[in-house]
């Protein structure tokens, strides 16, 4: 890999995950300089960078095009993008749903396509994030998995189809774990913790444990299993979750829903 940051980049659309994109690799050496962002309204504008509210002629060819605008907001790109000269350019597009065929036809004059899945903690380059690209992206293969990777971690799929199921896993992934966590402060003042300490101690369980799973050699499953004393407190609560599956089946549903929906995104 001859660089790591591409010399020219243009981001459409620079609110949470674009902005902490860029902040991510702004710490890591990317020139402010070489980044043009067109947002009618982005998130903590970095300084350094050039910003313009829409599409302008002045804009020159870019070696990358960051797309970092919400699916439904691609037809109005589209026609503002037409404009411009992207015959060199490689489009990196996070849109949930949205395929390299309806891309590619979107932004027909593109030299080539790229999409990822990152989720939100790449706020603190930790994200794992889901990488696919059409042959044409092949010469900014690695390139693509470096500056993925120093934000969290980077995964290659072999299939496209898999975007709407990561999508559905680590993309929406972290609002699932919020709302778990939420739901044990809330559980904890049910019982009679005053709020805000039910809040710190849930939030500090989680991060342990998640913290431990991640350094430990066995498996969730197995993990949990060594925290359930038999006859004791644990396995009374793994009992509700475990009673006609009602816990893999809840988190299968929401997860079906949300790959459902990333397809529907896409059409
Ligand atoms: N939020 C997440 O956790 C997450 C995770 C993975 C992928 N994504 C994908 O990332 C994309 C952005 O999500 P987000 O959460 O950062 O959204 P966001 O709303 O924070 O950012 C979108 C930005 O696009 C700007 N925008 C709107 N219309 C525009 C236009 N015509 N031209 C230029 N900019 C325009 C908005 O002002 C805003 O700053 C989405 O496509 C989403 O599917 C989000
Ligand atoms: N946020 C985007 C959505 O909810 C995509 C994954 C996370 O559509």
């Amino acid at each position: 890999m001859s660089k790591l940051f591409p010399q020219s980049l243009l981001v459409i659309g620079s609110g949470n995950m674009a902005g902490a994109m860029l902040r991510g690799w702004f710490a890591r050496g990317l020139d402010p300089a070489s980044v043009t962002i067109v947002d009618p309204s982005p998130r903590d504008l970095p300084e350094g960078v050039r910003h313009l509210t829409a599409i302008e002629a002045s804009i020159s060819a870019p070696e990358w095009l960051l797309l970092g605008i919400k699916p439904q907001m691609l037809p109005d790109v589209v026609s503002q993008v037409a404009s411009l000269d992207l015959s060199e350019t490689l489009l990196v597009s996070m849109l949930a749903g949205i395929e390299i065929t309806a891309l590619r036809s979107a932004v027909p004059h593109v030299r080539a396509i790229a999409r990822i899945m990152p989720n939100m903690a790449i706020g603190i380059g930790q994200s794992v994030t889901a990488l696919f690209a059409e042959a044409l992206a092949q010469p900014e293969q690695e390139q693509l998995e470096a500056l993925f990777a120093m934000l969290g971690s980077a995964e290659w799929l072999t299939d496209e189809s898999q975007m709407h199921l990561v999508t559905a896993l680590s993309g929406s992934g972290p609002a699932y774990l919020f709302r778990f966590i939420d739901a044990l402060g809330k559980g904890a003042q049910a019982l009679g913790m005053p709020a805000d300490q039910a809040s710190r101690f849930a939030l500090a369980m989680v991060r342990g444990s998640a913290e431990l799973a991640y350094q430990s050699p066995e498996s969730p499953a197995q993990l949990a299993e060594r925290v359930a004393s038999p006859g004791g407190t644990t396995r009374a609560a793994l009992n509700v979750f475990d009673a006609d599956d009602a816990l893999e089946r809840l988190v299968a549903e929401a997860m079906a829903a949300a790959a459902r929906r990333s397809v529907e995104l896409g059409q």
